[in-house]
């Protein structure tokens, strides 16, 4: 984030003093969340809702999610390009070509969600499926007071594979890690 110098200020939001103190010695400011916001349960939504009573100042906000050890510069400035083009919400999306199945109860039958069994597409034939990766989020004010994180026009960023990992769980954990040569 700040290697891509766009930003006119880094906030990290966060109940917990050692978060806190990272932050502010990466340069960062601290916003301190509200308990609702500061929950297990509490969604992305409700934290950047919280982010923007307490400031009033910014029309256009980014959400970067700490859960996603491969963001890079190059993402983020498409981002910025996209935004100056006009676009009011722009996230992150990874490409896709997953045949996906849904399971119908109570009989426990499978049906094809994006595919026709028919004609299977190969992956070379068909563009696949953009889907959110969780990398970040650029939204405005006025779609997040209506509960929205994406809304008016509507921009992606589509991130290579490589660098789309979410860490969920332990598993993704060691993935980012062995990824990165730390393990
Ligand atoms: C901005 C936003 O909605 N963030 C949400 C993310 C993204 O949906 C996910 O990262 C996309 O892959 O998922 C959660 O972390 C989750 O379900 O555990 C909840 C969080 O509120």
């Amino acid at each position: 984030m700040k290697h891509s110098k766009k930003f006119r200020e880094i906030w990290v939001s966060t109940d917990s003093h050692m978060i806190a103190n990272e932050a502010t010695k990466c340069g960062a400011k601290v916003h301190w969340r509200s308990r609702m916001s500061a929950t297990d349960t509490a969604s992305s939504l409700v934290a950047l809702q919280d982010f923007i009573k307490g400031h009033k100042e910014f029309d256009r906000i980014g959400l970067i999610q700490c859960t996603s050890p491969f963001l890079a510069v190059k993402y983020l400035n498409e981002a910025f390009e996209h935004l100056q083009q006009g676009y009011d919400s722009v996230f992150s999306v990874t490409r896709e070509f997953k045949l996906r199945w849904k399971e119908n109860r109570p009989e426990k039958t499978f049906v094809a969600v994006n595919f026709d069994p028919a004609r299977r597409p190969r992956r070379q034939d068909w563009d696949g499926e953009l889907v959110e990766n969780g990398m970040f989020y650029f939204t405005r004010r006025h779609l997040i007071s209506r509960g929205l994180i994406q809304g008016g026009r509507i921009g992606v960023v589509q991130v290579e594979r490589k660098d789309s990992l979410e860490v969920d769980n332990p598993a993704d954990l060691n993935l980012a890690r062995y990824q990165s040569g730390d393990l």
